[in-house]
């Protein structure tokens, strides 16, 4: 089964979140994608970035996606606000092997980035990169993560 996936921003991230939602579309791995704004035109255009990594992380949490891409002026707050989610792991990576331990270590299903921080060029390549990653559970980072959801308790 391919992957749902989210794509989110607030307005300071809304052209990478606009090019990302193009680039998914158009991605055979991404069986359905979800727009959870801002949009341009929209009345809540200028909704903060907290509510874009919570409403996310929420999804997520409840099972109608298994992964999001989100962008910010900076990827941080984002990253922060889905990171209030319980059972939600989400980083904020701008070079290509944070975004490979993102998932590979950490088991991240948010991937965050900052619209003011680096190009469109390499935000639309980190994406596909991290879209091609899938945790080992297996692995030696499995007992890590492990740590994390046992103090959460979920
Ligand atoms: O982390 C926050 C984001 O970068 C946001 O887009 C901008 O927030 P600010 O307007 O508070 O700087």
């Amino acid at each position: 089964m391919g992957i749902r996936l989210i794509v989110g921003a607030d307005e300071a991230g809304v052209d990478y979140k606009d090019q990302v939602l193009a680039d998914a579309k158009a991605d055979p791995r991404i069986n359905e994608v979800i727009d959870i704004g801002v949009n341009r035109g929209d009345a809540e255009f200028t909704r903060p970035y907290p509510y874009v990594g919570i409403a996310a992380g929420e999804m997520i949490k409840n099972g109608q996606a298994d992964r999001a891409i989100l962008f910010c002026g900076t990827g941080l707050g984002v990253a922060i606000a889905a990171n209030k989610v319980e059972g939600i792991r989400a980083a904020t990576a701008h070079d290509s092997f944070s975004v490979e331990r993102s998932v590979l270590s950490n088991n991240c299903q948010v991937l965050t980035m900052g619209q003011r921080v680096i190009g469109v060029e390499l935000a639309r390549r980190l994406a596909k990169e991290w879209l091609g990653y899938s945790f080992d559970a297996g692995s030696a980072s499995a007992a890590k993560v492990q740590v994390l959801t046992d103090f959460e308790g979920c």
